[in-house]
């Protein structure tokens, strides 16, 4: 095996873990930015996201003279093999995505490529983008290149991991020997590889995300059901779980999905099947599902409380899952901004995210130093994404802390008959209401 010499161009979650972990099976990696800050942060040897495991590796492999940073393209694309694509890829007003940062970096390709190398896409692109990029950089350059497209399918919170244990990579290429580069890269990894055209390639990493929202959307539709039919969805899930051909992953009812990906691919697919005039229904619905449900913690709070105004609402957790500073999407804006038009005060915590928080989150809301301090003196509280330290919290706690002995649970993160014992009313997502013997009567 011999190493070779990768630019990964945007260091975000995706681009920063992929350019550590390159760098980590023994590849010489330079990571090139535009955000001066951020890069000034790396040489320094500090990660500027929050991922388990990052910090370390980065500063391990920075050590071993195998990974750099820079704000130069020219510098980062000096002798490499492959570059990588790893910019964002947002959602624009209509749904689309929008592929400007993807331009930006084809026009730095195509401006200083000196000697050939294999283009490689990690960030997510709709169909066909990849042919965009090939015909966008040979219109601008006499440098031969070739374009391969290489989906990402790590989660934020687990990426490091996921880096390294994935179920496989996906190579889309028309070129062989580019396709055999990029898998010969990859190869100490020791994960599956499964090669394929440019376009399908494209086009399995909307689908697998598509697939995985639909999931979420579909067990939230049949919690919605178990709360009217007086089922446990819990108990739905884990039965239907046990069947090898539904799986057990991905059927945790709650509030819906958020974060960077799901809601802007499912929404650029929809997009994408539209402009070859085929209606994408099944995916319409899925992102409708999770509009209703992302609101659901406040129907349930109005129909205990009737009204909100006045309130004070300990908010616990804020990122669209535990164990990231990513706010993308969030459920916790949407949450927050219904409370406060509802008139409610707004107690926010979070282990990791709050500062991004405060960024995203109105004005209006307050924050606490723990999931603890939060509950203290609050009238309810509204769990909103599991981390462990919220998870933590015990029955007791919210009965000696909160005003009223309500807890509004959208991550099901607490046992039914527990909450009972302690007296408290507690409502979660597709599982039996617990009221105390007042509220019954
Ligand atoms: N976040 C995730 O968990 C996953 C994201 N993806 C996809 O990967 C892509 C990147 O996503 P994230 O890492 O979340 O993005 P991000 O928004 O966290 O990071 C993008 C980075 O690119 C930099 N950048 C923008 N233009 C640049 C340029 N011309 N040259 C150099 N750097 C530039 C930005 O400054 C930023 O640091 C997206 O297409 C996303 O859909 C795929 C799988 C997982
Ligand atoms: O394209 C991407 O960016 C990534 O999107 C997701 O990863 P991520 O968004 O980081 O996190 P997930 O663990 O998938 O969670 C997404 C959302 O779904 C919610 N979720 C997840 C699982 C579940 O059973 N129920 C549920 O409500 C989570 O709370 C979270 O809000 C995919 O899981 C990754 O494979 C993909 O690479």
């Amino acid at each position: 095996m011999s190493f070779k010499n990768i630019a990964v161009v945007g260091t975000g979650y995706v681009g920063l873990v992929t350019g550590v972990a390159l760098s980590d099976i023994g590849h010489s990696v330079t990571c090139v930015d535009i955000d001066e800050q951020k890069v000034e942060l790396m040489q320094s040897g500090v990660s500027p996201i929050y991922e388990p495991g990052l910090s370390e590796l980065m500063t391990k492999n920075i050590k071993a003279g195998r990974l750099s940073f820079t704000t130069k393209h020219q510098q980062a694309f000096a002798g490499a093999d492959a570059i990588y694509i790893a910019v964002g890829t947002p959602q624009k007003e209509d749904g689309t995505a929008d592929l400007r940062f993807i331009e930006a970096v084809a026009d730095h390709i195509a401006e200083h490529l000196t000697h050939y190398a294999v283009v490689v896409t990690k960030s997510t692109v709709p169909v066909g983008t990849n042919d965009y990029i090939k015909s966008y950089i040979d219109k601008h350059t006499d440098v031969p290149f070739a374009v391969v497209s290489n989906p990402e399918f790590l989660r934020e919170g687990s990426a490091v991991h996921d880096t390294f244990h994935g179920d496989r990579i996906v190579i889309g290429a028309d070129s062989v020997v580019a396709g055999d580069l990029i898998e010969e890269i990859n190869k100490p990894f020791g994960i599956p590889v499964f090669r394929t055209d440019i376009r399908s390639a494209e086009m399995i990493k909307y689908a697998s995300n598509a697939f995985l929202a639909t999931k979420i959307s579909f067990v939230n539709e049949i919690a919605n059901l178990c709360e009217k039919l007086n089922a446990n969805v819990d108990d739905v899930a884990r039965g239907m779980g046990q069947d090898k051909r539904i799986g057990n992953k991905f059927l945790n009812a709650g509030i819906g999905y958020g974060g960077s990906c799901f809601p802007k691919d499912t929404s650029a697919l929809v997009q994408i099947a539209g402009n070859v005039e085929h209606e994408f229904t099944l995916l319409k619905a899925v992102i409708e599902v999770n509009y209703k449900q992302q609101r659901l913690l406040v129907e349930k709070a109005r129909e205990h409380f009737g009204s909100l105004r006045g309130k004070t609402i300990a908010m616990l957790g804020l990122a669209f899952k535990p164990n990231t500073d990513d706010m993308r999407e969030a459920a916790s804006i949407i949450l927050a901004q219904e409370l406060i038009l509802a008139g409610a005060r707004v107690v926010a915590y979070d282990p990791i995210a709050m500062e991004n928080a405060r960024n995203v989150l109105p004005a209006a809301v307050d924050y606490a130093d723990s999931a603890f301090a939060a509950i203290q003196g609050a009238d309810t509280a509204f769990v909103v994404t599991e981390w462990d330290e919220i998870c933590a919290l015990t029955p007791g706690d919210f009965k000696a802390n909160l005003k009223e002995p309500v807890v509004f649970d959208g991550r099901n993160c607490f046992n039914i008959e527990t909450m009972k014992e302690a007296g408290l009313n507690y409502y979660s997502v597709g599982r039996p209401v617990v009221k105390t013997e007042k509220e019954l009567v």
